[in-house]
């Protein structure tokens, strides 16, 4: 059998639920939690993982964890021991730091001097080297090579300005935020409550929503007396499955308790004065799902415009416009509705052909685009095993010619918060080959979309009321609109030490 990688690894998914009210709840909390990540398996697909407490004094933590997918890693036996939860935290992974087995699976669970904490992470600590270090030299074990077991430890640490009797969370994670400053959104559950954290340059996503009776759900008179949980996600596009309403986003660098009274602002931690927030332009160019909202904008109505602005940048003397299915199709749409030229299908894609196996993965609508010339788009080209094939398959099938247009710039640099992005050798832009790419890849032209272009198409939907929400009062430098766009520049939003 032959394989060959594609595309770029994706992230991590965090999902986490409490119950409003009267405690024991009549809300399905496991089954809230399940139906949630099952909605963020795009993020990763390696492993998953459920953590619930009943959310009493001294609480009962039940985890359950398992490699593969959220349908296949737990059992419906095993998803009953979880019934008695009032709230819980789970993840769907995708392995940066530390391979993928069971005991790198999260979230992680251990116990401090003030009881058990769960600790969900999506991300990945551009320090990790070092802090581990530095946490070992504490006389601190630990058990696996994970970055996230590394900020479990961290929080377990006193920070030097607790007292000892309570826990200051708010201050053991600011000094989790002091010897890191990205990547991460962590959900962090201790006893009764669930700590949503973004780091300072908010490079990771996190967002809230707000469950309420279906009868309530597309009603705008639902108010807070109708609340039932409290959701919180890497992405928007859960609350759909779950039947709730997006409340909002965790900014860069806030901490927000959730309880069963709801949610309360508990501090937003600055980012070094000039810097802007690093939020990964990936996330709209290809990884989230495109019914997702960020910055007050849907993922798809992105792509469309990033589709757009290539259009004008780069348009094609040609016949028809078409996508490289899946996650290209509204930005291939965005470039026919800007150009005037029509949209048509011309591939067919086996969804059953994982990601490594390298053909047949497309199929050619042959009577689509016989004779015609056509502009086929895709959001990225990494290593340039996907395009190649589909053109040859397009020109057997008769296409006349095959102009390939990319809605993001060329990937060059690798990333080091999160994303398994290969490395600079294998990827496509950094090979001598790139010099005649349409040559090499057996395109009639091949045309990227330009980083100013990109960053316009996203900035542009970040309404100037959604910038507002970004002021804190004690972080001026939290007003600017930011992007991480490093793999495309290689300039990271904070000084690397390697
Ligand atoms: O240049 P390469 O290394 O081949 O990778 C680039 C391709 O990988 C991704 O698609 P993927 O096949 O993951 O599927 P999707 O578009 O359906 O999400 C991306 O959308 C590109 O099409
Ligand atoms: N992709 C991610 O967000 C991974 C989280 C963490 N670094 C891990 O490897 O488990
Ligand atoms: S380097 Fe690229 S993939 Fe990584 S966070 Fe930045 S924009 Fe996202
Ligand atoms: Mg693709």
């Amino acid at each position: 059998m032959e394989f060959e990688e594609s595309g770029i690894g994706e992230e991590c998914g965090v999902f986490g639920c409490v119950a409003a009210g009267e405690w024991p709840t009549q809300l399905e909390v496991a089954q809230v939690l399940t139906l949630g990540l099952v909605a963020l398996q795009h993020r990763g697909q390696e492993s998953a993982g459920i953590v619930t407490s009943n959310g009493a004094p001294s609480p009962t933590y039940t985890t359950l964890k398992g490699m593969g997918l959220v349908s296949t890693a737990f059992s419906p036996e095993a998803l009953l021991k979880l019934r008695y939860g009032n709230l819980g935290i789970c993840h769907t992974r995708y392995s940066t730091t530390g391979i993928s087995e069971l005991q790198n699976c999260q979230p992680f669970v251990v116990d401090t001097l003030h009881g058990k904490i769960a600790v969900a992470h999506n991300g990945e600590l551009v320090n990790a080297h070092a802090l581990r270090k530095k946490v070992m030299r504490h006389g601190v074990g630990l058990s696996t090579c994970s970055d996230s077991e590394l900020i479990t430890q961290l929080l377990a640490l006193n920070p030097p300005m607790e007292e000892q009797d309570a826990p200051d969370w708010v201050a053991r994670i600011k000094n989790l935020m002091t010897e890191t400053p990205t990547s991460y959104s962590l959900l962090v559950m201790f006893k009764d409550v669930i700590y949503a954290v973004r780091d300072p340059y908010g490079n990771r996503p996190l967002c809230i929503g707000r469950l309420v009776p279906i009868s309530k759900l597309h009603s705008p008179g639902a108010g807070e007396q109708d609340t039932e949980g409290w959701v919180v996600s890497s992405e928007s596009c859960s609350f759909q499955s779950i039947g709730a309403k997006y409340y909002r986003e965790v900014l860069p660098g806030e901490i927000v308790q959730i309880s069963k009274h709801g949610i309360k602002s508990l501090s937003v931690v600055p980012r070094p004065e000039g810097d802007l927030p690093a939020f990964c332009i990936f996330e709209y160019v290809y990884f989230a799902r495109p019914d997702s909202i960020f910055e007050g904008q849907m993922v798809y109505t992105v792509r469309q415009r990033c589709g757009r602005q290539l259009a004008i940048e780069a348009p094609t003397d040609a016949d028809v416009v078409s996508t490289v299915p899946e996650s290209a199709t509204p930005a291939a749409l965005g470039y026919a509705h800007q150009s005037g030229l029509p949209y048509i299908e011309v591939l067919c894609k086996n969804r059953y052909v994982g990601r490594t196996f390298i053909q047949p993965k497309f199929g050619a609508l042959t009577d689509n685009f016989a004779g015609k010339r056509v502009v086929l788009i895709d959001d990225s080209i990494v290593r340039g095993n996907t395009i190649s094939p589909i053109i040859k398959l397009l020109k057997e099938a008769g296409a006349l010619e095959v102009h390939i247009r990319v809605a993001s710039p060329p990937l060059r640099f690798p990333c080091y918060m999160g994303i398994n992005i290969p490395t600079k050798e294998e990827l496509i832009a950094n090979k001598p080959e790139f010099q005649d790419i349409a040559g090499y890849i057996g395109a009639d032209s091949v045309q990227y979309l330009t980083v100013e272009g990109l960053v316009s198409a996203v900035q542009q939907g970040i309404a100037s009321h959604q910038e507002d929400k970004m002021i804190s009062p004690t972080n001026k430098s939290s007003k600017r609109v930011g992007h991480c766009t490093a793999c495309l520049t290689g300039k990271y939003p904070v000084e690397l030490e390697w």
